[in-house]
């Protein structure tokens, strides 16, 4: 049966920086560890420098046992989503150039189609002119 992966962004993992709300990303992985803290053999201190943020680099530079490994499968809450949805105010720019596009648009099919019958207009006009005169 498939397992159901809750994903959180990167902005809402960013919120859980306290050591009462501590989480940290692991390899696109997301650990709440704020009841691992006083237990880490490597001390609380190197989980808050990176809580709410991405720690890989540095859980690989501490060189983690096989045993450390399988531990934060206990602490394990979600995955990274990297997908996130583009914000409101971008689909508004989006949205506004598309306007400016059409407006321009608009714009080059009127001097396509009133230029050939103003031009006739004005030349009709100006044959006129000159016929009037020679009378
Ligand atoms: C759920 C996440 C984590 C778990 C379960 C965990 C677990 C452990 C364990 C069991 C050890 C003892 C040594 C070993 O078995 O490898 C350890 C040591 C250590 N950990 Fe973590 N760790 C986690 C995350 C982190 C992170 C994110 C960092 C760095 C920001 C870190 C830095 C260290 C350091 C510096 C040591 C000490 C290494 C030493 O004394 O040689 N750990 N950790």
């Amino acid at each position: 049966m498939p397992t159901l992966t809750k994903l959180y962004s990167m902005k809402e993992a960013a919120l859980h920086n306290t050591p009462e709300d501590c989480w940290i990303v692991v390899d696109g992985k997301i650990y709440d560890v704020t009841a691992y803290l006083d237990d880490h053999p490597g001390g609380a201190d190197v989980l808050l420098a990176v809580t709410g943020m991405d720690g890989t680099e540095e859980f690989e530079d501490a060189g983690h046992s096989k045993d450390a490994k399988e531990l934060m499968k206990d602490y394990f809450i979600g995955e990274l989503d990297l997908d996130e949805t583009p914000d409101m105010p971008e689909m508004e720019v989006f949205r506004k150039e598309q306007d400016k596009d059409f407006a321009s648009k608009l714009a080059a099919y009127a001097v396509q189609y009133w230029a050939i019958p103003v031009a006739a207009v004005g030349i009709s006009a100006v044959v006129a002119i000159l016929y009037a005169r020679r009378k």
